[in-house]
Order: C-alpha cells, then sequence, then structure tokens
C-alpha cells in the first residue's frame, strides 16, 4: 500500500477521521470528498452544496496554514498510529480548510466491533430492497416496545446503527447487541462511526441521510443518552503543580501522595520529576521546544492514569500556559478533572533556598536558559489553587492542597 501513498502528509483529527470512513464506505453518498469553505458555508446557509446537490452538514478537513499542499496536489491521510487510510486530491485550498476528493487506501484497522463496521453497499445488497426501519443510536434504546411496532406496521426489516464515536462507542455497540437479541428476528446490526453534531436538527438530518444510505426506508433516531458524570471520588483526577524550581513544588506533590495513601481512598501515580527527567524525557534539554514535549510526556501519562479514574499527581516547573492549557485538555479529553496548583513561592525566597545551588550558577551564567533567570515563567491566570510557600510549614502547604480535595469530593 504504501507506494500508493501520496508525498504530502496529513493526519486529521477524530472526528475528521470519522467523517472519512463515512465517505469512503458511501454512507455519506452522493459526497465523495471534504468540502471546501464556500460549500460549507452554503450547507449551513441553505442546506445545500454550491452545486444545489441537498446536504445537511459541513463536512471538513482543516490544514494548518504552513501546510504546504496546493490545489492538485495529493495528500496521503493517516491514523494517529500512521496508518495510510486514503489519498486526498486538493482541489481548493480557503479558510484553513482543504476540500477535494478522498480515495481509500487498503482497509482500515479498526477496534473493537471490527466485523460490525459493514458497508452501505452490503447491507443494502442482504436488505434487497426489503422496506426497512433503521434506528441510529447514542446510547441504550429503554422502548424497544415502539420500535417492534413500528416495524409490524410497516411491515420491515430493523436495522440497528449504533452511531460509535469516540470513547463510549464500543457501549452503544454493545447496547445495539443486547437490542439486537431482543428484537429476534432478522434485526441487522451496522457500525457506523457518526460524530455527533451540535446542532440537533443538523445531526437528526444528518443520521436520516446516513440511515438511508444503508437502505433504511424508515428512520427512527433513538433516545439521546443520559450522560452523568460519575460522582468525583470515582472520577479520574490530574493534580498538577507548577511553579518555579525552589518553590516547593516536589515537596508539596510528595507530602500530598503520602497524605492520599494514608488515607487509602484513591489509588495514586506520582510522577516523579527526577524520574520523569531520566526515564520518560531522559535526553531533552531545557529550550523551549524540550519542555513543552517533557510537559506533553506528562500530560499523557498523567491522563492514561486518569483515564480509568486513577488519580495523579505531577510536579515540573512546566513554564509555559499554552503547553499547560494543552495538558489541561488532554486530560479533560479522557473525562477526568484537572487542578492547576500554582506554588507561586517568589524568586526571591526560591534564591534564597537555593537547595541545588542552581540559581547561584544561573546568576553566574554556568546555566543557560534558567527559569526565573534567563528563561520566562509565565504567570498562570487559570490556576485552580494558589500556593505561597513562604514561612509556612510543609504540613500546612499540603493541607492547602489536601482540604479542597476532600472538600470537593475527589478524596474521601
Ligand atoms: N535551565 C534550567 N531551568 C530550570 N530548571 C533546570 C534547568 N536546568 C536544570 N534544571 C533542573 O531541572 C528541574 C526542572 O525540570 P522540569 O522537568 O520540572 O522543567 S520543565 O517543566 O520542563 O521546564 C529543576 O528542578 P526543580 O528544582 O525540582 O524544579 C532544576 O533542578
Ligand atoms: N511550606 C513549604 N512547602 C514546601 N517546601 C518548603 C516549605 N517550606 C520550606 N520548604 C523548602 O523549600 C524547598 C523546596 O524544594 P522542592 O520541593 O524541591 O521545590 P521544587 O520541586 O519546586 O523545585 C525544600 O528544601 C523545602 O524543604
Amino acid at each position: 500500500m504504501e507506494q500508493m501513498t501520496a508525498p504530502f502528509e496529513w493526519t486529521p483529527d477524530a472526528r475528521e477521521l470519522a467523517d472519512l470512513e463515512l465517505l469512503l464506505s458511501g454512507a455519506y453518498r452522493p459526497l465523495t470528498g471534504f468540502m471546501s469553505a464556500d460549500d460549507a458555508h452554503a450547507v449551513e446557509e441553505h442546506g445545500s452544496m454550491g452545486d444545489g446537490t441537498p446536504w445537511p452538514a459541513p463536512v471538513t478537513l482543516a490544514l494548518p496554514g504552513d501546510h504546504p499542499a496546493a490545489p492538485g496536489d495529493r495528500i496521503t491521510l493517516r491514523d494517529p498510529e500512521g496508518a495510510p487510510l486514503a489519498v486526498l486530491t486538493v482541489t481548493e485550498r480557503a479558510h484553513g480548510l482543504v476540500a477535494g476528493p478522498v480515495e481509500a487506501l487498503g482497509t482500515p484497522e479498526h477496534g473493537p466491533f471490527a466485523r460490525l463496521r459493514r458497508s452501505p453497499a452490503e447491507i443494502r445488497g442482504e436488505l434487497a430492497g426489503r422496506e426497512t426501519l433503521a434506528v441510529t443510536m447514542r446510547g441504550p434504546l429503554d422502548d424497544l416496545n415502539e420500535i417492534t411496532a413500528t416495524a409490524e406496521e410497516l411491515e420491515a426489516t430493523i436495522l440497528l446503527l449504533p452511531l460509535a464515536f469516540g470513547e463510549g462507542g464500543p457501549a452503544v455497540v454493545r447496547a445495539a447487541l443486547k437490542a439486537r437479541d431482543k428484537l429476534g428476528g432478522d434485526t441487522r446490526v451496522a457500525v457506523v462511526p457518526l460524530a455527533p453534531r451540535d446542532d440537533h436538527a443538523v445531526d437528526l438530518e444528518l443520521r436520516e441521510r446516513v440511515a438511508e444510505a444503508y437502505g433504511a426506508t424508515e428512520h427512527l433516531a433513538g433516545p439521546e443518552p443520559v450522560t452523568l458524570p460519575g460522582p468525583p471520588h470515582r472520577r479520574g483526577l490530574v493534580v498538577f503543580f507548577t511553579g518555579l524550581s525552589g518553590s516547593g513544588k516536589s515537596t508539596v506533590a510528595r507530602g500530598l501522595r503520602d497524605a492520599l495513601l494514608e488515607r487509602g481512598s484513591r489509588t495514586v501515580t506520582y510522577l516523579d520529576g527526577d524520574v520523569v527527567r531520566h526515564l520518560l524525557s531522559a535526553g531533552l534539554g531545557f529550550s523551549r521546544e524540550d519542555r513543552d514535549l517533557n510537559i506533553r510526556r506528562i500530560g499523557f501519562v498523567a491522563a492514561e492514569a486518569a483515564r480509568h479514574g486513577g488519580l495523579a499527581i505531577c510536579a515540573p516547573i512546566a513554564p509555559f500556559a499554552s503547553t499547560r492549557e494543552e495538558v489541561r485538555a488532554m486530560v479533560e479529553a479522557v473525562g477526568a478533572d484537572f487542578l492547576l496548583v500554582h506554588v507561586a513561592t517568589p524568586l526571591a525566597e526560591c534564591e534564597r533556598r537555593d537547595r541545588k545551588g542552581l540559581y547561584a550558577k544561573a546568576r553566574a551564567g554556568s546555566i543557560p536558559e534558567f527559569t526565573g533567570i534567563s528563561s520566562p515563567y509565565e504567570e498562570p491566570e487559570d490556576a485552580d489553587l494558589t500556593v505561597d510557600t513562604t514561612g509556612v510549614s510543609v504540613e500546612r502547604a499540603v493541607e492547602t492542597v489536601l482540604d479542597p480535595l476532600i472538600q470537593g469530593g475527589w478524596v474521601r
């Protein structure tokens, strides 16, 4: 497959990859590629593209301005693991979007329930023109009677289309398989990777179009899932300390870890700064790029620990606001909470402590790019907690962080 790929490369985000799969499978027929900015605008304004083709929702692919591909070029679209999925031939680039038809490159790898990702043509072939009631679902179907009654009235075959997207995808497919067992007969299931649209009416219309592509003659939209976040003590949590060298991050973070282990109510992952720098980020220095990479790696590991309800503590300097924001987004994307603790001990006090003699060396110019001296520290404007450890006991500083965790219900 590799030899068919194009000279330019791009990895679309999760929503765009879901749209790509639907474009390639024919579920978005008559669309065969990503829309131009003009078409997307026309679709939003009056529900049809520039050439008059009716379509309910924009199907677009963003490409950063510094990407070199121009109209006429071909771009290999890859999944996040690097597998080539398709080639896009660029017809237009404007307003941060790239438009053009897509052609599949081999069969993509799918995770759970890969065998149920059946193409619209395959399902239509099986249905052979029979009346078909498609039910698109984003959560469990609590009333199967309505479906059975409608199917009987229409003398229709039932086709369940779990709209699997994101973390909750497999749960929706399991709900569909459970419903199929109860509905019996020749109820079919096909997994559709359709990402939800913000506008409910647009979302419903798009579901209907996709259901039609699978051969539906009638469409029912399953109920919206009720997603109540779990109680805080079961939710993942990342406590992220940031502050100058010597501000007390590690001391307070370790104190917090120990206090949590003593209470025993949560599993704790402590990402020790030295261990991170020696293993996970071995070889990285203190340039802006290296620090950003270090912080992203810490954020990635912390988010993985929090994904299934763990509590992770990390305490790097993390001097750049945008990188801290990225980590917050990574953690929130896995459904966990993120608490930024600014250890705001002033530079003068950190320098007075100078535990490792690094400030003296930095002042003497023998350590370049030292945070607070010759490299910036961007004070957080989004800290959830602020602790200045000047003239405060370690115990008191730890309580300042632990108490809000107890108050907020994260720790019992
Ligand atoms: N140039 C420079 N600037 C800042 N810090 C330096 C530098 N060189 C070495 N050190 C030592 O590395 C520790 C900070 O590493 P971090 O991984 O927390 O830094 S960063 O978040 O990637 O900016 C930091 O440890 P802490 O004192 O525990 O913060 C320093 O001891
Ligand atoms: N209330 C306090 N909280 C944390 N550290 C304190 C406090 N008071 C004094 N210190 C001292 O400040 C130093 C902080 O060092 P460290 O925790 O390694 O900072 P950082 O990890 O931010 O570089 C330690 O020597 C610690 O004993």
